[in-house]
């Protein structure tokens, strides 16, 4: 029973030599943080500090105000590394040996502003500023993370996570595009000039004013004037491990600091826990059946925080190798059950250039979902395990596990591995095939066959950042029997539309055997709708709504299939051309959005684009 073990009894089978002390840096600064802290959030830790600047909004990971930049060094690569997370949710113990950077230590008054505060002042980005340290921040651990430039759509992509409520995303955007080199002349001081000699602005491409001097009050052009001294522009220097002489570095002691296993305390009786291997974890599982394991603790936060949930005993898996897997197999991926949603985004686009595109259709799909996956904070901690294991009803990921024949395999603490399918994973609401002395180690997806197909499903109130209202995995295979080609595997799985994905079976025993074409339609969606009732009163509301979504979901997949087997020449198929749009995925273009003055030469501030007095200010985040 939890508590009840002494020392020994836990250090005995894995002979752990556990520690308490637990190190990490704060904008450069070594701070050693005292045992009986395990239930602070890195947040309020920050706030204890006297480190304001990074700001309490939501509270559970949705709105960016709390970001701040993990930085931690990679031992394989020997690179350090950079994220974005939301210090919100992030329990403070699970940084130990890594360099947290705040708002603060991005730039302040005596060093100046940092280009990416500038900018966001320059470009009147700030309004309340509430927000405005979390934007910086987000843009700041991309900045660091990238060795080149960004694009445009990554900048927009890491602002996904983070709201702002009253200035408006079109000057963030503006303020933020320079940094995407479509314009050297912002950081080299000599502004483009059109043919009249008339400067450019380097973020609307139009003629403006906005690097004049005079353009700023006194007191902020001093300010600015220390910013000019800064090297070019930051991104020019990264690499992973060199910055400009005005960055704060990795601190050396933390490359070489070797992990301990750790055990800690918090308020009332918590105990925390970082097994370094997997024989460690099993053994505190053996010890404590109950205790919660935890990755991102992104939906262990929100329950703790929100639905009074009480967790006596938490183990951090951050640390377990085994849990971390992700290897190319024979057979398809192996995907660790703590690798991080950021991580198989990458490892994905990896696999998907380099093998074959029929080999790949499931990884295509699950990588289109990651996209709409809440935002790049929550992505850069949240595990594939903990989404698993939460079972979500609206889970973006499980419906595709379930399609794409995944098989989940399940570790027990005597070290028993069991494998089960994706499809007998989920029980019932938040209820998962899993004892209490076992837990998720990995999840095995299979390489797509030949005339294979995955696609993947999500409509939400909004693109980014937002959960699901239905979402949806479907997959079809199609073989060739005496001339025709003809559905021989197919799997449908909507998720959010009950309290487990649910799986269209009716349908898929109707569409077995048959061929694709435009006459099954009706009969299919009369099943769908015995497949997928939603009931009045259904939870989530806006049933009829949803309920059309799951039949235009199918129609889509449908007009995917045929059309890429047209391609292929296995189907004639016609549909109406105006249909045709539907099976294009969805790609918003990068943000434009134009704001023009009236430049009235009068002597006059009236109608001028100043800058506002407290932006530089808010841009520190000092107010
Ligand atoms: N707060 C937010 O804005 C968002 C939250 N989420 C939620 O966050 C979760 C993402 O994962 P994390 O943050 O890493 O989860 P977490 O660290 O909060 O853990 C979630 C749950 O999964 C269990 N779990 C994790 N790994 C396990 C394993 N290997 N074996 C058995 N149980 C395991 C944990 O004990 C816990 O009950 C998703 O479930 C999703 O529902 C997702 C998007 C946005
Ligand atoms: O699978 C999920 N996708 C999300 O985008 C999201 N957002 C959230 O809060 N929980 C989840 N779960």
């Amino acid at each position: 029973m939890a508590g009840s073990l002494t020392k020994a009894e836990e250090g005995t089978a894995a002979a752990v030599d556990w520690s308490d002390e637990a190190v990490i840096y704060v904008n450069g600064v070594r701070r050693v943080l005292p045992n009986g802290l395990a239930h602070l959030t890195l947040l309020q830790y920050l706030r204890d500090i006297g480190l304001r600047g990074t700001k309490l909004g939501c509270g559970e990971g949705g709105c960016g105000a709390c970001t701040v930049m993990i930085s931690c060094y990679d031992r394989t690569t020997k690179e350090s590394q950079h994220f974005a997370i939301n210090a919100c949710l992030a329990p403070l113990y699970s940084f130990e040996g890594m360099h947290i950077i705040t708002i603060e230590g991005v730039g302040d008054r005596q060093r100046g502003l940092h280009p990416v505060q500038e900018r966001l002042a320059e470009a009147h980005g700030s309004q309340c500023g509430f927000c405005t340290p979390g934007f910086v921040m987000s843009m700041y651990a991309l900045l660091r993370s990238s060795k080149r430039p960004p694009t445009e759509e990554q900048i927009e992509d890491s602002l996904a996570g983070n709201l702002c409520r009253c200035t408006g995303y079109r000057p963030i955007i503006d303020a933020f595009r320079v940094f995407a080199k479509t314009d050297d002349s912002f950081y080299t001081g000599s502004p483009s000039e059109n043919a009249n000699g008339q400067a450019i602005c380097p973020s609307t491409g139009k003629p403006c004013s906005c690097r004049n001097e005079t353009d700023v009050g006194a007191d902020e052009s001093s300010l600015l004037s220390s910013v000019k001294t800064y090297l070019p522009c930051s991104y020019n220097e990264i690499d992973g491990n060199a910055y400009s002489e005005k960055e704060l570095i990795f601190p050396p002691e933390l490359q070489l600091r070797k992990y301990m296993p750790l055990k800690l305390n918090g308020f009332n009786g918590v105990r925390w826990y970082r097994p370094l291997k997997l024989e460690q974890l099993l053994h505190l599982k053996s010890c404590y059946p109950d205790a919660k394991l935890i990755i991102g603790n992104s939906e262990v936060g929100v329950e703790t925080k929100f639905k009074n949930a009480q967790y006596k005993v938490m183990i951090s898996v951050t640390h377990v190798p085994e849990l971390h897997t992700l290897r190319v197999e024979e057979d398809g991926l192996q995907i660790g059950s703590a690798v991080r949603l950021a991580q198989l985004q990458k490892f994905l686009k990896e696999v998907i250039a380099e093998r074959g595109s029929h080999e790949t259709s499931s990884c295509q799909a699950i990588l289109g979902q990651l996209k709409w996956f809440a935002g790049t904070q929550v992505r850069n901690v949240a595990s594939v395990g903990g989404n698993i294991c939460t079972a979500s009803p609206i889970s973006d990921l499980n419906p595709l596990w379930m399609a794409t024949r995944a098989k989940f395999q399940i570790i027990d603490v005597n070290n028993n591995v069991r494998t089960t399918v994706a499809k007998d994973f989920f029980l019932g609401y938040r209820e998962v095939d899993l004892e209490a002395d076992e837990i998720l180690l990995s999840v095995i997806l299979p390489w797509t066959r030949p005339f294979e197909y995955v696609k993947e499903f999500k409509q939400a109130h909004r693109r980014e950042d937002d959960i699901a209202l239905v979402n949806a995995g479907m997959r079809v295979h199609v073989t060739e029997a005496e001339g025709n080609w003809i559905v021989s595997d197919v799997s449908i799985v909507y998720g959010g539309v009950a309290a487990v994905p649910l799986t269209a079976a009716k349908t898929e025993k109707f569409l077995v055997g048959k061929k694709l074409d435009n006459g099954l339609l009706d009969e299919t969606f009369n099943l769908l709708k015995e497949d997928i009732p939603l009931a009045e009163n259904a939870p989530g509301g806006m049933v009829e709504f949803r309920s059309s979504l799951t039949l235009s979901f199918f129609f889509k997949f449908f007009l995917y299939v045929t059309h890429e087997m047209n391609i292929k020449g296995l189907s004639n198929e016609r549909f109406d051309a105006a249909n045709m749009s539907a099976i294009q995925s969805y790609t918003r273009p990068v943000t434009v959005g134009t704001q023009d003055y009236e430049l009235v030469g009068q002597g006059s501030a009236v109608g001028q684009p100043m800058v506002h007095t407290s932006a530089m200010l808010q841009v520190l985040s000092v107010v």
